[in-house]
């Protein structure tokens, strides 16, 4: 692998490590031919803004369901902070809690249509909140506070009583990013959260995925604009076929390092 190393004055003093990915392997196929994910090992810390870049199908995708347990590794281990226990070997109990620990954001951003944004956002508070109390959307006053004021962080609140169905692409991104952190998670996983934004929504959401970052939650998202990654990101991980060829700061891609991660198609990603 090609390390842009990121040097010990490039992570703050007190980061601490939130994740370690060691030899992690994913195939689709149960014989465990062609894996799309080859022996992927990384160590994410607090503070981090991290993109994973590379071509389509590098396994991009199914790296961040793998780290949330919502497709299983054939391969390898995960582990949270200090925690000794792998966490693809977890039950079914300790995934739902992993699953609240680490937040994702999928690219559909799977908020309720019909429902007004301040209850998608208060969503966020599922694993917590015993489910009969949250059918009948009794959060406590604590969470009500809470989910007000990501809103207003993220210039939603103005929003908060209309149907999520009626919002803009651009603006369920950031209602999807409220509710992350309505789950008060140790990390965020999203999954190209600018694709389809306009330039003044993704540098919104790019902004304020970099403010949670600074707020101490890693942030690891994929990303296609290498322009972005640059201007945004503390660091960068690039896949080629399943395999992590580059981890570094954003100033250390080289032009050599761009074509083995994107090849011929280099030109469209910048
Ligand atoms: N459920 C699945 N079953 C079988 N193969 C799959 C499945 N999901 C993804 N793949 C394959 O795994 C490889 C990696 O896909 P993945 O979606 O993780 O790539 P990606 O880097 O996220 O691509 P993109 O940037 O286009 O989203 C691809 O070859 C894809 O066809």
């Amino acid at each position: 692998m090609l390390m842009g190393k990121i040097s010990s004055h490039q992570l703050a003093a007190n980061a601490k490590k939130i994740l370690e990915v060691k030899q992690l392997t994913k195939s689709y196929h149960k014989n465990g031919e062609q894996p799309v994910l080859k022996n992927i090992s990384f160590t994410l810390h607090s503070g981090e803004y991290v993109a994973m870049i590379g071509r389509s199908g590098a396994g991009k995708s199914t790296l961040l369901h793998v780290l949330n347990g919502s497709i299983d590794a054939t391969s390898g281990e995960i582990y949270y902070a200090e925690k000794t226990k792998n966490i693809i070997e977890f039950n079914s109990k300790e995934m739902r809690q992993w699953r609240s620990t680490c937040a994702t954001i999928f690219q559909d951003f799977c908020l309720v249509p019909r429902l007004d944004v301040i209850t998608n956002v208060l969503l966020g508070r599922l694993s917590d909140t015993p489910t009969i109390k949250s059918f009948f959307k009794q959060f406590s006053k604590e969470d009500r506070v809470k989910a007000i004021r990501l809103l207003e962080w993220l210039n939603m609140l103005p929003h908060a009583l209309q149907r999520a169905e009626n919002l803009s692409g651009g603006q369920m991104q950031r209602v999807a990013i409220c509710r992350a952190l309505m789950q008060n998670p140790s990390l965020l996983l999203a999954d190209e959260p600018v694709a389809s934004l306009d330039p003044k929504n993704t540098h919104r959401i790019m902004d304020a995925l970099g403010k949670v970052a600074q707020g101490g939650i890693p942030v690891l998202i994929n990303l296609h604009s290498i322009e972005l990654v640059k201007q945004y990101c503390t660091r960068v991980i690039g896949l080629a076929k399943g395999e992590l060829i580059f981890d570094g700061h954003p100033n250390n891609l080289t032009e050599d390092i761009l074509h083995q991660l994107y090849g011929d198609e280099i030109t469209e990603i910048k």
